[in-house]
This record gives C-alpha cells, structure tokens and sequence, in this order.
C-alpha cells in the first residue's frame, strides 16, 4: 500500500514527504540532545564546575529555536504531500472513471465512487500527512537511539528489548486475527449507509405506502449489526493492544532492573542508567504508537482497497491508430452478448441500418432494445461478432469521437439542478444564446420556456422537478439539437402524455429525425409507422424485420403487438 500511494505521488510530493520526515526525525533527535545537554549541564553542576555554563544555555538556545524551525518545516511538507497526493489520486480516479464502460457503473458501484472521491482520498490523504511523516521519523529516531544506547552498553540494550520481539509478534497474530472482524464492520457499515440513502430517496413512497416503519425497523437492525460487529472489533483489538502493552512494560521493567543491579555491581556508571532510562522512552514511542497506527491502517486499509478498485478495473481500450468517422451507416455483424449477472442473451443480431434512415426496434419488455443501443454506444461491448459505423468497427473508432456523432434522447431525461438555459447547454458546451434558443425552437419548447417568468433564467429542481415527462423530453431533444450528431438514439416514453404535448415531441422529433441516422426504441406503435424499417426482437433475437404495412400483412409478433395495442387503446376510450 505504502509504496503504491508512493508511486502515485508526483516527484514534489515525494521530496516533500521525505522532507518532512528528516524534519521529525532532525527534532526528536534534537529534543533527545537537548536532554544530553541538561544531564551534562547537572553533572557540572553536582560536581561543583560552574565556569563556562553560559555555553550550555548557548547550546540549549540554539537547541530550541532549531526545534521550533525544524517542527514548521515538518509539518508545512507534510501538509503539502498530503494535499499533493489528495489532488493527484482525485485526478487519476477522475479521468479513470471516464475511460470506464457503462458496464462498471453499476448501483453499487456509484455509491462506491462518491465515497472514494469525498472520504477515501481524504482518508488516504490525512495518514500521508500525518501518520507516515510521524510514524516513518519516530521509527528512524528509534533505530538511531537504540543504536546509540547498544554502543553504550549492549547489555542494557537487550535488557531494553528483552519482551519486545514477543509483543510484536503477539501484535502481528491480532492484526491477522481481527481482519476478519474488520471486514464484517466494514460490510456492516457499507450496508447501514446505502440503507441510509435509500431510505432518505426512498422517503414519499414509504410515506405513501405507510411502509416508513418497516424500513426504520431495517434500518434500526443495521445500525444494531453495525454497532454490535464494531464493539467485536474494539474488544478484540484492545484484548491484544493490552498483551502488547505488558509486554513493552516488561521490557522498561527488566531495563531498569537490570540497570539497576550493574550500576550496583559498579557495571554501569548511574549517568549512563539514567541516560537509558530517559532515552529508552524515545526508543519506545513508536512501539507505543502502533496502536493508534493500527487504527489508522484498518481506517485508510479499506479507502486504500476502494480506490484501487476503480484504478484496477478494466477501461475501454484506446485504439492506438482510431479510424475517422466518415460515413453514419449502421452494421450489426453475428453479434452476441449478455450481461454480466444476467441470464439474457441477445442472439446472432445482423442488423443494417442506412445512413439517413430511421429504424424502430420494437418488441416486448426485456427483448433486448435497449441492449442494442448500449452496444452501439460501447457502454458494453459484444462478446461475439462486430458493429460497424461508416465500415469501421466501432472499437477502432476513437472513443470520444463515438460519442460525439452520437445523440441520445433517454426516456428518463437527466437535468441537472441548474438553469433551464444550462440544462440545454449540456449538448454543446461553448454554445452561444442564439444557438440555444433554435435548439429550443426546433425542439417546440421554447415557447414554453418564454412563458416561464424567469424564462431561461428558470432553475429547475434536481431531475428536472416542475417539468412534465413530455417538457422533459422536448428539453433533450434540444439538447440533441444543439449537438447536431449525425446519429440520434431515440428511447420513447412508454407513459402517455396529454395530446398536445405529443403532438409538439413528435413534431420535434421528425425535425431532429430530418437528414440522420435515427434509431427509435419504440413502445408505441403507431407512432413509428413511417420508419424505413422495423426491427421486432423477442427475447434477444431479430424475429421480423420489414415497413409497417409488409409486418401486419405478415401476422407474425409485431401484428400480435399492435392488436394488442389498438384494443389497450379502445378500451380506454371506452372507459373515457
Ligand atoms: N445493466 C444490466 N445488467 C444486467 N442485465 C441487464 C442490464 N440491462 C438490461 N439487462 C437485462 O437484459 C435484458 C434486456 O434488457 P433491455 O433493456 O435491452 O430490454 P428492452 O427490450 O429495452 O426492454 P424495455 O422495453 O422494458 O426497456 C433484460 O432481461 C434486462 O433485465
């Protein structure tokens, strides 16, 4: 882990961190040589030498002031090579996450990303900063200590270690044991806050269900899991931290016994005792900090394995010779695909679409439509067979460029909370007002948007809370006006919206229709009787492809589907 985040730092950050750590380590070894000074100084003192003392306040002066400058040092690099390695793994995580196929961004996942950029960066940033300078210079100071102290007298040396060894390999047994313990409180964590954040979204359905006590029940046995796998994971750390501690003592113990007898035995002089009792303090701290560094490590462990997640995961690959896009006809050569967890298949799609041409995919829920335009958009990529733009495949087009030529109109239409001016702006983003406006017009929302008394200026809730399904549409498709691609993706909404409003979507979708390649995920049927050609799947498989008239005539599935439609239609009327 320690060497990852390392490479991850840039050279700045690196020499900062390093910096930083001989800034610790040239304190403590200062504060241990302000101590020499003051036992010499005593032992001046006791022996009744009291010419030059001036000297020593001169040294213990030069002393503190190199401390205190030394201690800014410190911890200005160590902030500075935290925020250094916060910014350079948001980036990376930044620019990752735009290299991901739709396939990696699944529910979970999502919640995992926004706690990687919010907590775990901050995690990982604040042990950088603040454990390892620490930790690293408290363990350089030891080694220089306790090398010194062995010079002195290597038998009050191993006196000083005696139990250590033991302690730490006690230590090492717990930190094995309790990683079990720290999954569970981490899977229980995890559980209680996605539970959490369902909850608060999920808060006017519950309402409206009358449900809200069953969920605070869940909630309740969450959090009690949660608390209850912590407590396990606290008792247990302190059970070992404790055995630890006897053993460190044990060892200061047996120091100062030992010591006690040689300078008995006329074996050690009682200033070198005393020097190995203060010292050995020094010598400990950072045994005795690994407590607190334990903690620290099951805390940053976790962010740690999360972050890597995202920078692990497999990315769409960059061509390294992308092939241009100049021509927008559409191939589906043999193609096969399912998902991940799922048992779908969609099955030896062959698939043409000309350019200029506007196609419906119909059939029945879950026949795979839309799986079709998530390939054609690369969101996945098929596990069989080819899908060609313009001749190319798209996996030999650049990636960016793809998208570009590629409009989407999505049913469930994602605004932003933000100006209705920048909500449409989303489609191109150095578009001028003018630019906008047509893009409006030609989408027949704009007269909608003047009657609004901030016009433009109007900010809209998030998703898009105070437009109706159909106004919702009618803004995406001028956002697909103004990114004016050659290739429209179109899902229809499967809800009805009032008359007018469908007059206006549809009117604004033959002017986007007009001069591009238009794919229609089509629900309702009549609306797409003037397609070029109709495409009708059943579970994954192109069952009739044809014009509206040669399908009915044909009296295969889509006849079934439209009959089906037009009686839904009748007895709706009749119940009007
Ligand atoms: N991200 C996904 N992960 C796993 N399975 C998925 C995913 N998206 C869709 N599926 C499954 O693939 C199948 C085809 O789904 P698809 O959305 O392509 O159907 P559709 O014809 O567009 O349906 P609808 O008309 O209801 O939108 C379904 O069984 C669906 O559950």
């Amino acid at each position: 882990m320690i060497s990852t985040i390392f490479r991850y730092m840039t050279r700045k950050g690196k020499s900062m961190l390093i910096l930083s750590i001989i800034s610790f380590t040239v304190k403590s070894l200062l504060g241990a040589s302000m101590m020499l000074v003051i036992l010499d100084m005593l032992n001046k003192i006791i022996d009744g030498r009291t010419d030059n003392l001036h000297m020593y306040w001169i040294a213990l002066a030069v002393i503190i002031l190199l401390n205190g400058l030394f201690n800014t040092i410190a911890d200005l690099a160590k902030h500075f090579s935290g925020f250094e390695i916060a910014a350079k793994i948001r980036t990376k995580v930044t620019l990752r996450l735009k290299q991901f196929s739709l396939g990696f961004y699944s529910k979970e996942r999502l919640g995992e990303i926004s706690t990687v950029i919010h907590k775990d960066v901050d995690n990982i940033e604040s042990i950088t900063a603040h454990m390892w300078s620490r930790m690293f210079s408290d363990f350089i100071t030891a080694i220089i200590i306790g090398g010194l102290l062995f010079a002195i007298n290597w038998k009050m040396g191993l006196a000083m270690i005696s139990f250590l060894p033991i302690g730490l390999l006690l230590l090492i047994k717990g930190i094995k044991s309790t990683s079990k313990l720290e999954e569970d409180t981490q899977d229980n964590l995890a559980d209680m806050v996605s539970l959490f954040v369902e909850y608060t979204k999920g808060i006017p359905l519950l309402k409206a269900f009358n449900e809200s006590e069953t969920f605070e029940n869940k909630l309740k046995d969450s959090t009690n899991r949660f608390g209850e796998s912590s407590k396990r994971l606290s008792k247990s750390i302190a059970k070992y931290i404790g055995k630890y501690f006897l053993f460190l003592e044990l060892s200061f113990g047996v120091l100062a016994i030992v010591g006690a007898f040689m300078v008995f035995y006329g074996q050690l002089d009682v200033s070198n005792y005393i020097i190995f009792i203060i010292f050995s303090k020094e010598f400990y701290k950072p045994f005795t900090n690994i407590e607190s560094h334990w903690l620290n490590y099951i805390k940053v462990k976790d962010s740690y394995s999360r972050v890597m997640a995202i920078m692990d995961a497999k990315v769409i690959e960059e061509v390294d010779q992308p092939k241009k896009m100049d021509g927008f006809d559409i191939r589906f050569n043999n193609v096969y695909f399912n998902y991940e967890k799922d048992e779908f298949q969609l099955s030896n799609v062959n698939l043409s679409i000309d350019e200029g041409n506007m196609v419906a995919l119909v059939g029945p829920s879950g026949s795979g439509k839309t799986t079709i335009t998530n390939l054609l958009l690369r969101f996945w990529d098929p596990q069989q067979g080819e899908i060609r733009i313009g001749g190319n495949d798209t996996r030999e087009i650049d990636y960016d460029e793809l998208l570009s030529n590629i409009s989407i109109v999505m049913q469930n239409v994602i605004l932003f909370s933000d100006s209705i001016y920048e909500n449409i702006k989303v489609g191109k983003n150095d578009a001028t007002r003018e630019e906008i406006i047509e893009a409006a017009k030609k989408a027949e929302i704009h007269d909608f948007i003047k009657s609004l008394p901030e016009g433009y200026g109007t900010r809209l809730g998030e998703n898009g809370v105070g437009l109706s399904g159909g106004q919702k549409q009618r803004l995406s498709i001028a956002r697909a006006f103004l990114k004016d691609a050659p290739i429209v993706i179109l899902d229809e909404m499967t809800s009805n919206v009032d008359p007018i409003n469908e007059r206006k979507i549809q009117k604004a979708i033959s002017n986007l229709a007009a001069d591009r390649t238009v794919i229609v995920i089509a629900h309702h049927l009549k609306t797409i009787r003037s397609a070029d050609k109709i495409v009708v799947f059943n579970k994954g498989k192109i069952v009739e492809t044809g014009s509206h008239d040669e399908l009915l005539n044909s009296n295969g599935l889509y006849r079934k589907l439209w009959d089906a439609q037009k009686s839904a239609e009748t007895r709706n009327l009749c119940s009007a």
